[in-house]
């Protein structure tokens, strides 16, 4: 019988690790062969995580990419921005295939990376090689690669909703303004935004804006598709529920177009797509709708008033947005079945 490629995880202590640990249980090619923490070592994983009590049965492991290329061959790192930057190249050094979930290794130019990150950039070789995995979008690159970023969850959310208008030619791209909208799960465990309930509660908070790490990944991206620059109008806002992202994008048409000819470009550019899910007309999607799955469900509102277009993107900011596509990127790197471990329904309600 086939071995099963061995995975390890570092941050296995953070949301999109045990997200990863939740989500490879099911996976028939995958098997979880190490469980990193940096604070925890030695520690059992059930310890922190009750739920997770049966499913692992080595303790936590350090943070050494040596004993991780002895114990695995693909490692997740789930670890947050300038961590990744370190551990990344020393895991790839020890000929490990690597996946980041970190905004490290999504932009091309390093100068823009400091001015977004705050810290000093990884090694330009580095930010070549890696792949930006947004799975529909770029997962030809993926097949070939053994280094993959994988994309933030809002650009994730947005770009999924905006690409297939801007590739038609439909929408100028000049006039994208994005309204995103996350769960606190979306900013970690290891955050202060998860001690301060009463503050989040009953709250809705506008954050980070014209300043979000996601406005040149974005732009990146889109400028790429359009062949041409492209700047955004971004805002992020802190919604008090666990999960969910939701991308609101407004954009002016090219053409008269309506709304059934949107949902029939769209079901057209995602054909074969089994994690993109268009609404028909009249219909927007709920974060609730994707939660605890890979979907990314979206809709239209199209406005002859106006001559603009309203897209709305939904995902679950834990798979989709981050541990899920992070699999399905392991798929298509391995050329397995892009579905493999990730065939769960949404939770509902
Ligand atoms: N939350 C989300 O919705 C999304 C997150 N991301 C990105 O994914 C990454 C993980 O995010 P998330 O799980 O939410 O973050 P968390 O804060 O929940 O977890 C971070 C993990 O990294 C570990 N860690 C911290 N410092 C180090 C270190 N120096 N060396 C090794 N491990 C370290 C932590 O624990 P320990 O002490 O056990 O090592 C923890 O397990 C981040 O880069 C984030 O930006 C991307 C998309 C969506
Ligand atoms: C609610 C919240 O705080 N969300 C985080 C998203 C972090 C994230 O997804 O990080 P990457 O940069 O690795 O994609 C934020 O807005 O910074």
């Amino acid at each position: 019988m086939e071995r099963k490629t061995r995975v390890a995880i570092v941050g296995s202590t953070g949301y999109g690790g045990v997200e990863l640990i939740r989500l490879l249980q099911n996976h028939p090619k995958a098997e979880i062969t190490s469980v990193i923490s940096s604070s925890s070592a030695g520690a059992a994983l059930e310890e922190g995580f009750p739920h997770l009590t049966g499913v692992m049965d080595r303790p936590l492991d350090g943070v050494n990419a040596e004993e991780m290329a002895q114990r695995a061959d693909v490692v997740f790192a789930a670890t947050p921005s300038g961590v990744s930057a370190k551990l990344v190249p020393e895991l790839l050094a020890e000929g490990l295939k690597v996946i980041d979930l970190s905004g490290d290794f999504r932009l091309k130019d390093g100068a823009e990376y400091e001015q977004w990150y705050k810290h000093p950039a990884p090694p330009a070789k580095l930010l070549e090689q890696a792949v930006y995995g947004l799975c529909e979008v770029f997962g030809d690159r993926v097949k070939e690669a053994g280094f993959i970023s994988n994309p933030g969850c809002y650009p994730t959310a947005t770009l999924l909703g905006l690409i297939p208008a801007l590739q038609a030619g439909w929408i100028d791209p000049g006039s994208l303004i994005i309204d995103a909208k996350s769960g606190v799960s979306g900013a970690g465990r290891g955050t202060s935004l998860q001690v301060h309930y009463a503050e989040i509660n009953e709250n809705f908070k506008a954050y980070k804006l014209n300043k979000h790490q996601h406005i040149p990944e974005i732009e990146q991206a889109l400028g790429e598709i359009a062949g041409e620059p492209v700047t955004i109008t971004f805002t992020t806002q802190l919604v008090p529920m666990t999960r969910g992202i939701m991308a609101t994008c407004y954009a002016k048409m090219k053409g008269n177009y309506n709304e059934q000819e949107f949902i029939d470009l769209y079901r057209n550019y995602y054909t074969g797509r089994p994690y993109v899910r268009i609404r028909g007309a009249g219909i927007w999607p709920a974060t609730k709708e994707v939660a605890g799955s890979n979907y990314c469900d979206i809709g239209f509102a199209a406005d002859p008033r106006t001559g603009r277009i309203t897209i709305v993107s939904v995902i679950d900011n834990l798979v989709k947005g981050a541990a899920g596509q992070a699999i399905q990127n392991l798929n298509l790197m391995m050329g397995w079945e892009e579905t493999l471990g990730l065939g769960c329904t949404p939770v509902y309600p």
